[in-house]
């Protein structure tokens, strides 16, 4: 039997993209995958008083089960309630690949689901995103979908190079699909090595700087489709701290450099009203982590762990809305 996100407590994205836009802030778009994520993810955003958009991969998907995470979405909009401020909640599936697994999700109780048609040909985008759209919004779910391609893994897909969004297509795509926002690539990319030292520069503090994104990309953009709502996905900054935690703990993460906070402060400024965050959850969770296991070696209950890890991806959600989405008592 299908569930519609209304029945959760969960809205669309709709109004929440045209107040960010209007507002000049982006609303934070976490990935989620366990227990832990999603209660720092709303500990972090009633507290800073932050919509929220809480993202499911494929993998994530596969990983919670559907069953489960309809009902882990039921149990957040009831769990803010009960921290003492509803802050609104979207269910999102990131990076659909199919009008299926759209479907799937939209009878699931999700509330917007991305169709990442951009590895197709331009018109079989086209067509693919026009199909998700036509049986969303009939739910009355939001359409996310995507012009050009960032480099890096997503759900299993590894892309070497990006290909920037042609600003000369974005009018067309939105006009023929209906979607609601629209991911573009403009230097961004997945996962934790975005760059290499190789490609950055070092500041005065002997900070490594990558390349800044393609600012004139999204400036043309939002001159031939005014105050639409853009997306922008591989936003992770990669904290230094984190990598230098890891590390000193065993790990063996090299040479990652991500998105300097700046940079994301002046997108969430413009048509940017959905800012991707996955990567730095990640890190802040295994540093903490490793720490744990490597202070107490004798320790074997995983609340022990998780519990610090819960806590590390808190200040780190809570930094993200109140320093750089601009999210914070936005809701
Ligand atoms: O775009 C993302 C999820 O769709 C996440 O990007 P990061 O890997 O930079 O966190
Ligand atoms: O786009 C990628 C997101 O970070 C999700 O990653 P995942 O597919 O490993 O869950
Ligand atoms: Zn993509
Ligand atoms: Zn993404």
């Amino acid at each position: 039997m299908a569930v519609n996100y209304k029945e959760l407590g969960l809205v669309n994205s709709k109004e929440l993209f045209a107040k960010a836009v209007a507002g000049g802030y982006a609303i934070p778009a976490y990935n989620f995958n366990n227990l832990e994520q999603l209660q720092a993810i709303l500990q972090a955003c009633v507290e800073t008083k932050s919509p929220v958009i809480l993202q499911v991969s494929s993998g994530a998907r596969k990983y919670a089960n559907a069953t489960l995470l309809r009902n882990m979405a039921k149990g957040a909009t009831e769990y803010v309630k009960e921290l003492g401020y509803e802050v609104p909640i979207v269910l999102h599936l990131d990076h659909g690949d199919t009008f299926e697994i759209c479907k799937e999700c939209i009878d699931n109780g999700f509330s917007s689901v991305m169709i990442d048609g951009s590895h197709h040909p331009y018109e079989k985008n086209v067509e693919l995103t026009k199909q998700v759209v036509e049986y969303a919004h009939k739910h009355g779910v939001t359409v996310e979908g995507e012009l050009g391609v960032l480099a890096g893994v997503e759900d299993d897909v590894v892309a070497e190079e990006s290909t920037y969004t042609r600003p000369e297509e974005v009018e067309d795509f939105v006009k023929r699909t209906g979607v609601d926002s629209l991911a573009i690539s403009i230097g961004t990319s997945h996962g934790a090595h975005k760059f290499t030292p190789a490609q950055c520069t070092k500041n005065a503090d002997g900070v490594l700087v990558p390349p800044p994104l393609k600012f004139e990309i999204l400036e043309e953009i939002e001159k031939r489709i005014p105050g639409f709502p853009i997306v922008l996905h591989g936003s992770s900054s990669v904290p230094a701290e984190h990598i230098e935690t890891i590390n000193k703990y065993g790990g063996k993460l090299d040479a990652a450099v991500g998105i300097p906070e700046e940079q994301l402060r002046k997108a969430a400024a413009s048509a940017v009203c959905k800012i991707n965050i996955d990567s730095d959850g990640r890190l802040a969770m295994t540093a903490a982590i490793r720490k744990v296991m490597a202070e107490n070696p004798g320790e074997f209950d995983p609340r022990k762990y998780l519990g610090p890890a819960r806590d590390a991806l808190k200040v780190l959600y809570m930094h993200k809305n109140n320093n750089v989405l601009g999210s914070a008592g936005k809701a």
